[in-house]
């Protein structure tokens, strides 16, 4: 059998980082920078008020109360503007340009807000509530590197260096197909030996929080034909595609039967529990990577994390690697079978202790929807005792 590790370095070996795009703003939420982002100007661009209040002369205000005249009013984004002289001040608003000769900010709080003259109250010093030009960012600093994933900040500092467009990897758009003639979609009644289809379901949305779109395509029954149409049909608009169920070993396995043949994509059991029958390789002139992966909901999902997770990272332009374990305490017994890794649901809490999931069967996906990690169990260990340290990826 084909170790995890093995199967996770061949795929990572076919994949690679999309090519980047130049984006407009509103398209590059969650995609990965390709370029350094530098600020054109100083930000903030100019010397202004952080408050509402009175631009001063901090020296006028050596003797408290005093009352000086308003000369001006300055509100953000006003241009002309009258010099602060000594024993003047001028009424300014948040982000208002500081006037020539005014050092310091009285809030309007410290004053009777009046408008021909001001009564101040409260001494300030000089630079009080003055935000200076490029206290932010200096003109040609680079604010974001290549590499950053643009999240609701990183678009914010982007809109702020006033970049409409950036070069960054998009986010792949991933096909995700089920197959099955048992599936029934959720909503509908249930006949004999029928099911509701859940795992397009979860592969979509899988797909979308590992920072990729998810294209939910739904099920198709047995036939290796129309399954064979289908990919045909999406394969211009995917960067990778996810298929569900029909690898293994049964009369009607659809995936298989269609893809096979190619002979670019391998089928092969993987010496993991869940998750053995897989399927991965290439598909069409651009090489698209296709995932098989088995249709028990459990196996398919646990499949995603460990393979197709870090795929979609390294197609991101991120580091794809083995995902990341920390170490736990489990509260009861465990079984794992020889030759095998073993990824065993349970809930990992803050005392350092995680607690396998009643139900580890490869279709109990009720106690996945419950667990919030992954317990792994290496391939020489059979049992382990209640209270031993394991290895445990966070879901
Ligand atoms: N003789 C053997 N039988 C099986 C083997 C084997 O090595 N020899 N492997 C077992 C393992 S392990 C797995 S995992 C499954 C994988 O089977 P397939 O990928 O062919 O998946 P199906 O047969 O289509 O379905 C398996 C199971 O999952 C349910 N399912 C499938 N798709 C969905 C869906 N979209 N939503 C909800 N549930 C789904 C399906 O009804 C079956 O119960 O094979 C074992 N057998
Ligand atoms: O490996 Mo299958 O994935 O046991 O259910």
């Amino acid at each position: 059998m084909k170790s995890v590790d093995g199967h996770l370095a061949e795929i990572l070996a076919t994949v690679r980082p999309l090519a980047p795009l130049e984006l407009e703003l509103e398209q590059a939420l969650g995609a990965t920078l390709a370029e350094d982002v530098s600020s054109p100007v100083p930000l903030p661009p100019f010397d202004n008020s952080a408050m509402d209040g009175y631009a001063v002369r901090a020296e006028d205000l050596s003797e408290i109360p005093v009352t000086l005249p308003v000369i001006d009013d300055v509100a953000a984004g006003s241009v002309e503007l009258r010099a602060v002289g000594p024993g003047h001040s001028v009424r300014i608003m948040t982000g208002a340009p500081l006037p020539a000769g005014a050092d310091a900010v009285v809030p309007v709080e410290w004053t009777d807000g009046g408008t021909v003259s001001v009564r101040i109250d409260r001494r300030a010093e000089a630079g009080n509530a003055v935000r200076r030009a490029g206290e932010d960012v200096q003109a040609g600093e680079i604010v974001l590197k290549s590499g950053t994933v643009i999240g609701s900040a990183q678009l914010g500092i982007i809109a702020g260096v006033g970049r409409r467009r950036v070069w960054a990897r998009p986010r792949p758009r991933v096909v995700v197909i089920s197959t099955g003639a048992e599936l029934v979609e959720p909503g509908n009644t249930l006949a004999p030996g029928q099911i509701w289809e859940s795992n397009s379901y979860t592969l979509a949305a899988a797909v979308r929080e590992a920072g990729a779109e998810g294209y939910r395509v739904g099920s198709v029954g047995d036939d290796p034909g129309v399954l064979l149409d289908l990919l045909d049909t999406h394969l211009v608009r995917a960067d990778a595609i996810v298929t569900s169920g029909g690898v293994s070993m049964g009369a009607y396995e659809p995936v298989k039967q269609a893809l096979a043949p190619l002979g670019t994509v391998r089928f092969e059991k993987v010496a993991m529990q869940p998750g053995m029958p897989q399927g991965f390789g290439v598909l069409g002139d651009d090489q698209v990577p296709i995932f098989a992966l088995p249709g028990n909901p459990v196996s398919s999902y646990v499949s995603f994390m460990l393979f197709v997770r870090p795929a979609l990272d390294k197609m991101r332009g991120l580091p794809g690697g083995v995902p990341e374990t920390v170490t736990a305490y489990t509260t009861g017994a465990l079984r794992s079978p020889f030759g095998r890794r073993s990824f065993l649901r349970g809930v990992l809490s803050n005392d350092g202790t995680v607690s396998p999931a009643h139900g580890q069967g490869s279709h109990q996906l009720a106690a996945l929807a419950l667990a919030n990690a992954l317990i792994v169990v290496p391939e020489d260990v059979t049992e382990v005792a209640g209270g031993a340290p394991v290895e445990v990826i966070r879901l």
